[in-house]
Order: structure tokens, then C-alpha cells, then sequence
């Protein structure tokens, strides 16, 4: 009997590292999608006539499910009452239903206004909001599955590599993208992202099979009856009396803000400020995820054998004022210098993570941890959702008149009776050639900069924090 638990699919090396390429591979597809129209920002603005605000509405819907609805929490106990397989299966069809919507939203160009939004932008919203439901919980199903087949064994691992592989999706998206729009047109990309989330699902599905196999095995009972990784209503009371959940759950919240909506400005950024062609807008953006892929595992590493936590999301924070302040620099408008940034924002990028999700359970006893998680991404997505919309808005406020003279020119190109690709086309040209203006970043840029001071900040108070409450985020993770 002991023999027969013992050759389990749980202890077959080459089942677990099956698990891991299969959740990768669909988390691959769920980053792609996520970032699929991020480089199409001028494209979409030039051919559809959306403004910067009706820009962030739609990029910055990450939150709205997620944060007003409370989906995240819901979530979290849905992964806990319903269990793994049934939430994995089920956030891969929400996620395909809401990419479907947006899909629809650039297809059918539908005219007229919703609740006093475009209906494209209502549609595109609402459909990227329904895709980050899913998103999101498949984002803490796959931690689940990953502690589940890993614990004990190349835990850290698995979750470095199952990070890497989601990187390499925003990579593809952010190359890829534009030049399937230029080459086709805007809906394409989109449609083809939609379709690897249907690759994703089906992996899912093969995933949860191989799961109901290790369950009647009968080795999982224990593991699925391990709630340290719950979410827990009762837990949030402990949790939220800690000092150091906060500093690492904010700290998280002004990082990311400063990195993923990057992502959603980052590619507009280098056309009007360093005249990059738009059908290469997400190039240079492009390398911070190869970058992450490599490096995030190597300083996961360096903290699990050195430790030094703290110290490194300081420095981690410090890197990204530096390239925040680069980007924002007026004189500093050579491609050079936006690859440059790039590259240190990629090692900042790298540094912050790698230290921070393996700090939380320095911080939080093992019993909160699974609450924790998906409190902090609750949090996090407050400012995924607001800073998009802040940028958005702020670029329109600093920059009178652009928006206006753009519609104006692609009315009187629709008038003549052009596709909205071709528009697009024609503006793109108008604006290179400057016939017509772009959008100055300087100001609004500032966001940026003061959320990596901010972050800075914060991650000070959480290094002094741990000298007073004794968290150990400076010693090595591996004894
Ligand atoms: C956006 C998402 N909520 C997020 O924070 N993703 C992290 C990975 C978190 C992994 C936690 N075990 C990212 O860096 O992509």
C-alpha cells in the first residue's frame, strides 16, 4: 500500500514538471492576452478616435470586477469551497468570455454611446474587466496547483519558471501585436490572443485530469485538506493588524503601478516621444519581460541563499525612480535612453518580485497565507485599475486641443469614405510627417515618478519594520 502512494503521480518527476509546463503554458496565454492591445495604443487612438481617457478607462478596467465587485475576494473562496480543478476550468472560461467581448467590441465598431461612454469603449472595457476576473483568479489557482504538485520538492523553482513564462506572453504581445495590426489590422491580434486563450483552457482541462487522477490516488487528501493556503473571511482581522502586511501589500501596490501600466503607456510613450514607428511601438518595452524571464529567477535565488529581502526591494525601488525619471526627462529624448531605462527598469523589475512574494510568508503566519495573497492582489489591483485611468486623464488635461485636431482630421478622412484601418494609417502618416501633433508625456509622467518615490518609501518603512518585528526578511530564505 505505502509502495503503491509511493510511485503517485504527485512523486513521477516527469508528471510534476508536465503540471508545470501545462499551468505555464496557459498562464502564457493569459499574460498575452492581457497585454495584447497595450502596444496598439496609437494605433487604436488614430483609427478609432478614442482619447487618452477613454484609453485608460479601457486598459485600467483590470480592477473594476476585480476591486468594486469584489470578484478577487470571491475568487479566492470559490479556489477554497469549489476547489482547484473546478476554478481552474472555470477562470479559463471567463477569461475566454471576456476576450470574446472585446473581441466583438473592435470587430462590430459598434456606433452610439453606453451610460454616456462610446460603445466600443463600454464593450472593450467591460470585456477586458470580465478577461482580468479570470486572469487573476487563475493567477492564484496556478499558486494553488504550483504548492500542491511542488511542495517540498522545486517549489521556488516551478514558481520563478511558471513567472517566466508568463513574462515571455507580454513579450509576445508587446512585439507581435503591432506588426500583425500593421500588417492586417487592428481586431486581428486580438482575435488570434482570444484563440491561445482557447489553447490555454484546453490546457487547463488536461491539467485538471491529470489532477482528478492524483486525487483518487488518494496521496492528495492531505495536501487539499492542508488550509493553510484558504482564503479566509475570519483571517482578513488577523492579517490587517499587522504592520508589516501593509507596508509589503502597499509597497506592492505603488510598484506595480508603476510597472504594469508602463506596459499600457510605455509603447505610446515611444512613438511621441522618441518618434518610434507605431507598428514597433512595443518593441522597446518588449525587452523588460525577456529581461524579467532571466533575471527574476536569479535573484530569487540570491535571496533564498543570502537574504538581504528588504535591502533588495529598496534598491529594487531606487532603480525604478531612476528610469521613471529618465523617461521623463524632456532632453533625454534619444532611443538610447529609452533603452536604456528599459534595461534598468527590467532589473528593477526583476529585484522587487523576486524579493517580495517570497517575504509574505516571513511576515504572515502559514495559516493567513492563501488570504494574504489574494488580499495583496485586491490592493494591488486598486492601483492597476486607477493609475491607467489617472494617466489617461492627465495626459488629456496636459495636452488642450490634440485629441480635438486628431478627430477632426479623421472625420473629414472618414468623410471620404476610408476603413478605419485606413484612417489610422493616414493619421499615423500625418503625425510622422507633422501635419499633426503628438501628445506630450513630460508632465504626466510625473505620475510615474512620484509612485516610485512613494514605493521607495515604503519599502524603507518595511526594512525598519522588520529590524523592529523580527520578520528575518534580510536573512537567507535556505538554512
Ligand atoms: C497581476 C498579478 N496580480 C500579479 O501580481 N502578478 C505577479 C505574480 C504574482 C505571483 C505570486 N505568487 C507578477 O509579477 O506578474
Amino acid at each position: 500500500m505505502t509502495e503503491a502512494i509511493k510511485s503517485s503521480l504527485r512523486d513521477s518527476k516527469t508528471a510534476r514538471w508536465v503540471v508545470l509546463i501545462l499551468v505555464s503554458l496557459a498562464m502564457l496565454t493569459a499574460y498575452l492576452f492581457m497585454e495584447i492591445l497595450s502596444p496598439l495604443k496609437t494605433m487604436v487612438q488614430n483609427a478609432y478616435g478614442w482619447d487618452n481617457s477613454q484609453w485608460g478607462i479601457v486598459t485600467g478596467a483590470q480592477g473594476y470586477l476585480n476591486v468594486f465587485a469584489g470578484m478577487l475576494i470571491l475568487g479566492g473562496i470559490i479556489l477554497d469551497k469549489m476547489g482547484i480543478r473546478f476554478t481552474a476550468i472555470t477562470s479559463g472560461i471567463v477569461m475566454l468570455g471576456g476576450a470574446a467581448l472585446k473581441y466583438y467590441a473592435f470587430i462590430a465598431e459598434p456606433g452610439g454611446d453606453i451610460l454616456g461612454i462610446p460603445s466600443q469603449v463600454f464593450l472593450a472595457a467591460s470585456g477586458f474587466a470580465i478577461f482580468c476576473v479570470g486572469a487573476e483568479t487563475a493567477g492564484i489557482t496556478v499558486s494553488k496547483i504550483l504548492v500542491k504538485w511542488f511542495k517540498g520538492k522545486e517549489l521556488a523553482l516551478s514558481m520563478g519558471l511558471e513567472m517566466a513564462s508568463a513574462r515571455l506572453g507580454s513579450a509576445l504581445a508587446l512585439f507581435g501585436s503591432p506588426r500583425i495590426a500593421a500588417a492586417m489590422d487592428i481586431p486581428t491580434p486580438i482575435m488570434f490572443a482570444a484563440i491561445l486563450l482557447l489553447v490555454g483552457l484546453i490546457l487547463f482541462l488536461v491539467y485538471a485530469m491529470m489532477d482528478a487522477k492524483y486525487d483518487k490516488e488518494g496521496e492528495a487528501v492531505a495536501s487539499e485538506s492542508d488550509s493553510s493556503d484558504d482564503f479566509k473571511i475570519s483571517d482578513i482581522g488577523h492579517i490587517i493588524k499587522n504592520p508589516g502586511f501593509w507596508y509589503i501589500a502597499l509597497l506592492c501596490l505603488l510598484f506595480y503601478s508603476a510597472v504594469f501600466p508602463f506596459y499600457k503607456y510605455g509603447p505610446d510613450l515611444m512613438v511621441n516621444k522618441y518618434g518610434v514607428d507605431p507598428a514597433k511601438a512595443g518593441d522597446i518595452p518588449g525587452w523588460l519581460p525577456i529581461g524579467t524571464m532571466l533575471l527574476t529567477p536569479v535573484f530569487g535565488t540570491l535571496y533564498d541563499r543570502k537574504g538581504k529581502g528588504a535591502s533588495i526591494m529598496i534598491l529594487g525601488a531606487i532603480l525604478l525612480i531612476v528610469v521613471h525619471l529618465i523617461y521623463w526627462t524632456p532632453s533625454l529624448d534619444t532611443v538610447g535612453f529609452a533603452y536604456l531605462a528599459v534595461i534598468v527598469l527590467g532589473i528593477g523589475f526583476s529585484l522587487v518580485p523576486s524579493a517580495m512574494w517570497p517575504s509574505v510568508p516571513k511576515i504572515v503566519e502559514d495559516r493567513y497565507l492563501g488570504t494574504s495573497y489574494a488580499l495583496i492582489f485586491f490592493i494591488q489591483n486598486i492601483g492597476l485599475m486607477g493609475i491607467p485611468i489617472l494617466v489617461g486623464k492627465v495626459l488629456d488635461i496636459m495636452n488642450p486641443g490634440v485629441s480635438d485636431k486628431l478627430d477632426a482630421a479623421r472625420e473629414s478622412l472618414k468623410a471620404q469614405g476610408l476603413s478605419a484601418s485606413e484612417v489610422g494609417d493616414k493619421i499615423t502618416e500625418m503625425r510622422i510627417a507633422g501635419d499633426l501633433p503628438n501628445y506630450d508625456y513630460t508632465n504626466t509622467w510625473l505620475i510615474f515618478v512620484g509612485l516610485t518615490i512613494a514605493a521607495l518609501f515604503l519599502a524603507i518603512m518595511l526594512k525598519r519594520q522588520d529590524k523592529k518585528s523580527g520578520y528575518g526578511l534580510e536573512k537567507p530564505n535556505m538554512a
